[in-house]
């Protein structure tokens, strides 16, 4: 039995942050563990509001796991400010962690900000170094390359970009790009680019995809995947979350986290 730990945000509507990632973990047989960074009202809407836990808050509880249960992997999401990156990049060292998944949130779907601007430069230097898989959506790419991205070819060049901060692979996911047939994430570990393709669903229902995205990668690297066959897997994962998504609220209903698992026993 394999361990995740996430740390992160919670989502009161339950499809984006720890929640996300927790029913995740349990889908992919991975007993989930998490450590809250900030608590959000939230809901298909938007962001009502964000009460962050203090940097002492967020030590203890990675303490509390690190020091008794251990885990195999650990997922950041949304950390808010720099004094909590400080505190889980010290604790992932301290632990000697090394399966490092980094979803460097930034901004919810409504536009609420997520992490503080002033915490862009901390996560570059804290947290890069010891993350084992880096997973921006394209407006974060930008954000932490400093340039433009529309085409393939940037991409590949914001991922080199990214990897020169001692990130060891990354995937720039296809989410917000404007193909409308298809969505492409671009696999980098410093030696060769993979296109990872699935047909584009048209839904508003995309409340959580990246954390979902992310939480499955991280679960499989717990269960001793590689990095590029765990983001095939967590590929195929928010695929049929999204399919499958949940026409739940009036704004960005929320993936559907057994959609994955339904289908595979449908077909064993
Ligand atoms: N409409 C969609 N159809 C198919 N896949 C999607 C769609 N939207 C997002 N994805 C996939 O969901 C994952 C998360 O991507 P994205 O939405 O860009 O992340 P974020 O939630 O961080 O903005 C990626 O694997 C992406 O390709
Ligand atoms: C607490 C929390 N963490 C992360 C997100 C990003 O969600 P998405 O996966 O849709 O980008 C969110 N809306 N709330």
């Amino acid at each position: 039995m394999k361990k995740a730990l996430t740390i992160a945000g919670s989502d009161s509507g339950g499809g984006a942050g720890i929640q996300a990632d927790l029913k995740t973990f349990q889908e992919l047989e991975v007993f989930g563990m998490s450590a809250i960074t900030a608590v959000t009202a939230q809901n298909t809407l938007g962001v009502q509001g964000i009460y962050p836990m203090t940097p002492q808050a967020v030590e203890n509880q990675i303490q509390s796991i690190g020091h008794d249960m251990g885990t195999d992997a650990v997922k950041l999401g949304m950390l808010f400010n720099a004094d909590i990156i400080r505190v889980a990049a010290e604790q992932i060292k301290h632990f000697h962690w090394k399966n490092v998944i980094l979803d460097p949130v930034m901004i919810a779907k409504g536009g609420a900000s997520l992490l503080q601007q002033e915490a862009v430069t901390a996560l570059r230097q804290d947290l890069f170094p010891l993350t084992t898989v880096l997973t921006p959506n394209i407006p974060e790419a930008e954000i932490l390359t400093g340039m433009t991205i529309r085409t393939s070819d940037d991409k590949k060049e914001a991922a080199k970009r990214l990897l020169d901060t001692g990130v060891k692979q990354v995937v720039i996911k296809g989410g917000h790009d404007e193909d409308p047939h298809k969505s492409t994430d671009l696999f980098y570990d410093g030696s060769h680019f993979r296109l990872i393709q699935t047909p584009r669903i048209s839904t508003k229902n995309t409340h959580g995809t990246g954390c979902t995205f992310s939480a499955a990668i991280t679960a499989e690297i717990a269960k001793g995947m590689p990095a590029y066959s765990a983001v095939v897997k967590a590929k195929d994962f928010i695929q049929a979350a999204i399919e499958n998504s949940l026409d739940i609220g009036a704004g960005h209903g929320p993936t559907n986290h057994w959609a994955y698992k339904k289908k595979q026993e449908q077909y064993s």
